[in-house]
């Protein structure tokens, strides 16, 4: 790449790296986590939030059991203004909901931050200021005394304007740009701000550690996380929070080494809105924690409800791979994959397993308000007979054989092929339809009847052949022998293996059956047919005729041995038969 003389590493390392946190492998408990969507989240927006669009935002973020929500910077504007109004005014903040505000460390910023917190019961007023060595050397040009005396006025402030308001306001500060800053310094300031608010037990402050600009891998962040988390004064009584940011694609594992590594609290978004490549996504962190069978005390039971909401009020796409939300991140296109999914299900409906363990599927697609049927098993030119047997079940009840079900998926593949498309399930089904269900060309079944005589059953089939109506006569050890014998004598079909099952479609007492016929010629080529009908003679009868219909050359067959039958008796064929 032209150019990377231009780059250095600008994180730096703490003076004591603790890894040990990497050798847990999960957190244990769900961190408090606070939604940073309505304000980070609306300031990254192209055009920001509504007070309509954010109210909806905020209700969905509530009934997810959100109990930290920051909803926005007051002094930004006046719909962050009224908004926050708003839920006071309509008293929409819950007991166990604290809202929270973000102020710059600047007088009037923060004045007119309480002044919109008037009326608020349960509030975080969350102060920050940059602390990083570019910020300080080209935005502020301040020494580090300097900027540490913003944050300590700041926050000297917080705790007047909140002494002044008889409110029981907590506090939060930021080291803004903690990433670029060093580790010794975050400390230093953080450490002079908690020394203003001297937070106690009932009153913990919150100190939140921002990759404002991810800089690092995650276990830099997360060994920079572990020493603030060991070093931080009152820390008993500091809640540690991260705000990881996804420059680097790492959000994710930003927040999750980080709970390893001492921290308290993640502030996010849903999926990931934010800042240039966005803030960390709390649902993929939350979920993967459910993933592990921890519960992430966040509740994801309808996420394509969840996605429309977040859709529609930001303006935003979730990507169709966004985990556990994405439209296809369930979806198995290709064959063995199908396979493995339906074998998979098949084991658990058997009660195979407590916990979840089918293949492909990281987690059940139900938990987070997902379908099997149009979510998991996808139809196009990659798939195989697993998940096109797995379709025609679930949507249609029909069970074909084995073989069947790979000469049919074949079929549907090179339908999808051609098209270039997907095949959704009434394609697959218009596919199997038309080509081997009841398929009535070149041989058509009018009627048939078969009798007993002595050991042997005569069969007589009145079929359809090139526009002309011809009585097939057979005999047989049963029925359906008899009449495949009338009709493989008539047409010089010779069948060296023949597959037949059936079984019921549907539940009733006029229900339909489906039976399935598979017929191997002696030059060892099969093919494949099925009939519905409510009796399964018939059905079975349908079926054979199809699987014929379908065999190589069967059009020039029929034309070569043009049969013909004395009209008189295809109509005595057909009175008698019509009793019958
Ligand atoms: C990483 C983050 O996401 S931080 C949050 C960022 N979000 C936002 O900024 C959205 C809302 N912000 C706003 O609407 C506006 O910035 C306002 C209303 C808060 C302030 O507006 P303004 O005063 O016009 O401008 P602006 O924010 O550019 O202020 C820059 C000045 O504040 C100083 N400043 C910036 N941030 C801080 C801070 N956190 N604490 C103290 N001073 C700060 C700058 O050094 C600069 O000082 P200077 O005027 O002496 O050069
Ligand atoms: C205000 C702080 C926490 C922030 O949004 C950031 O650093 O990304």
């Amino acid at each position: 790449m032209r150019n990377v003389e231009h780059y250095k590493k600008g994180y730096y390392m703490p003076p004591v790296v603790d890894m040990s946190w990497a050798y847990k492998d999960c957190p244990d408990k769900a961190p408090v986590w606070c939604s940073v969507d309505l304000r980070d989240g609306n300031q990254a927006l192209i055009i920001p939030m509504s007070l309509d669009e954010k109210i909806e935002f905020y209700k969905t973020l509530v009934a997810m059991g959100f109990k930290e929500i920051e909803v926005g910077f007051p002094a930004a504007s006046e719909t962050e203004y009224e908004f926050l109004r708003y839920l006071v005014e309509h008293d929409m903040i819950p007991d166990d909901v604290t809202v929270q505000v973000l102020t710059q460390a600047r007088e009037h910023i923060i004045r007119k931050t309480f002044e919109a917190l008037q009326g608020v019961k349960n509030a975080i007023v969350h102060v920050y200021n940059s602390t990083s060595f570019a910020q300080r050397q080209q935005v502020f040009r301040m020494s580090k005394e300097e900027i540490k005396q913003i944050a300590v006025d700041g926050a000297k402030l917080l705790q007047r304007l909140t002494d002044e308001a008889g409110a029981d306001y907590r506090f939060e500060y930021s080291p803004e740009s903690f990433t670029g800053t060093e580790p010794e310094y975050a400390l230093e300031v953080c450490n002079a701000v908690l020394d203003v608010w001297k937070p106690t037990a009932d009153r913990k402050a919150i100190i939140n550690l921002p990759s404002t600009v991810q800089m690092s891998m995650p276990h830099v962040f997360a060994a920079q996380i572990a020493y603030m988390s060991q070093n931080l004064k009152y820390r008993d009584n500091v809640v540690l929070s991260v705000h990881p940011h996804n420059d680097r694609g790492t959000g994710v594992a930003d927040a999750e080494m980080a709970l390893l590594a001492g921290a308290d609290r993640v502030e996010g978004t849903l999926f990931g809105n934010g800042e240039r490549t966005g803030n960390v996504d709390i649902v993929t962190v939350a979920m993967n924690m459910f993933a592990l069978g921890v519960d992430p005390q966040l509740d994801f039971s309808n996420m394509p409800k969840l996605v429309d909401t977040y859709e529609r009020v930001t303006r935003m796409h979730v990507h169709p791979r966004q985990p556990y939300a994405g439209q296809l991140v369930f979806a198995a296109f290709s064959g063995s994959h199908q396979d493995a999914i339906a074998k998979g299900m098949h084991f658990r409906e058997e009660g195979n397993e407590q916990y979840w363990t089918c293949p492909y599927l990281y987690i059940d697609p139900h938990d987070v308000g997902r379908t099997y049927d149009s979510d998991v098993i996808r139809i196009n030119s990659q798939s195989g007979k697993g998940g096109v047997g797995f379709i025609m079940e679930q949507n249609y009840g029909i069970d074909m054989p084995k073989k069947m079900r790979e000469d049919f998926s074949y079929f549907v593949k090179s339908v999808s092929d051609h098209k270039h498309q997907e095949l959704k399930p009434a394609e697959i089904y218009d596919v199997f339809e038309q080509n081997y269900l009841n398929v009535g060309w070149p041989l058509k079944v009018e009627n048939f009847f078969v009798q007993k005589f002595g050991g042997q059953w005569i069969g007589k089939i009145l079929v359809k052949a090139d526009e002309e109506e011809v009585i097939l006569e057979g005999r047989g050890n049963g029925q359906l022998n008899a009449i495949s014998n009338a009709i493989c004598e008539a047409y010089g079909i010779e069948i060296d293996n023949l597959v037949y099952s059936e079984h019921d479609l549907d539940r009733g007492s006029d229900s339909r059956g489906i039976a399935y016929f598979g017929l191997t010629d002696k030059q060892g080529r099969t093919t494949w047919g099925a009939g519905v009908d409510t009796d399964t003679m018939t059905a079975s009868i349908f079926a054979f005729i199809t699987a014929i219909n379908r065999m190589e050359g069967m059009a020039q067959r029929v034309r070569f041995r043009h049969l013909t039958s004395d009209p008189a008796a295809v109509s005595e064929f057909k009175a008698i038969a019509g009793q019958h």
